[in-house]
């Protein structure tokens, strides 16, 4: 079926990717930094060069390429180069956007801030041993974060769609700094920080049976690291997006 994208309809979408955004954050948590993930020198896997991390992601992302995955406009791969085409059935997926979103994918900016800023403050200093179930969880969270971002594309399409007058000058200007001003909705923007600070404490509350424990509200994940992740990197990043899918937005074809 045809899918209807208002701007009511893509701020809904990145609210409930809020949640897996945040569950994710807590499954990354749960393990200690667990350094030797990221070591090339400690991971000496026969045939691969690089580390753990890299080769979890690699193969993951290989798998699930041949299992259709980034035939889904929403989704972009970490690792583009080498991919194996789908191997499955391809689904009609809608043809919403303009083509010129094929070419954006700033998944190199996510790695870096990822990091750079995020895991540093979201993991415990400590290695438990589990590094592929490290590798796990950092890449489900970066795969969430990274579809939040790029979900910019849809979110810049709909409001192109809702007053291209205001929006075809400062494009055929390649005015970036004019369609940043013009897409950002400050308010929105203190809103989804709110409510993500709340949801990280109801998310990551523990949950007892024990009334003596009521009151006592231990939680899974400091709620500010998930707001300072939406303020400082998430949403600054869906706009550079909706700015570079706009820059795109009148390209003949491609
Ligand atoms: C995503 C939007 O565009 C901008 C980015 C936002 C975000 O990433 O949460 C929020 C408001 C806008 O400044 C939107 O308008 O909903």
């Amino acid at each position: 079926e045809e899918k209807v994208y208002t701007l009511a309809s893509v701020r809904e979408n990145l609210i409930r990717q809020e949640d897996t955004i945040i569950y994710a954050l807590i499954e990354r948590a749960k393990f200690p930094f667990n350094s030797h993930t990221y070591d090339e020198k400690y991971a000496q896997i026969p045939g691969f060069s690089g580390s753990l991390f890299e080769f979890v992601v690699k193969n993951t992302e290989d798998i699930q390429a041949k299992a259709g995955r980034y035939t889904n406009p929403e989704e972009n791969p970490f690792f583009p180069e080498n991919l194996p085409p789908s191997s499955v059935p391809s689904y009609p997926f809608s043809q919403f956007l303009h083509p010129g979103a094929a070419s954006i994918n700033i998944n190199k900016s996510i790695l870096k801030m990822y990091f750079k800023d995020l895991l540093p403050s979201l993991a415990t200093p400590g290695d438990d041993g589990n590094y592929a179930e490290t590798a796990a969880a950092d890449l489900s969270l970066m795969q969430a974060i990274s579809r939040r971002i790029h979900y910019g594309k849809f979110v810049a399409e709909v409001k192109f769609r809702d007053a291209p007058q205001d929006y075809e000058p400062l494009i055929r200007a390649k005015d970036s700094e004019g369609l940043m001003k013009l897409l950002t909705f400050p308010s929105v923007e203190e809103t989804v920080t709110k409510r993500v600070e709340k949801k990280a404490t109801v998310f990551g509350q523990e949950v007892s049976l024990d009334s003596e424990n009521d009151g006592i509200v231990k939680t899974k994940l400091t709620p500010t690291l998930a707001s300072a992740l939406y303020k400082n990197g998430v949403i600054p990043l869906t706009k550079d997006v909706q700015v570079e899918y706009l820059k795109r937005r009148l390209n003949e074809g491609i």
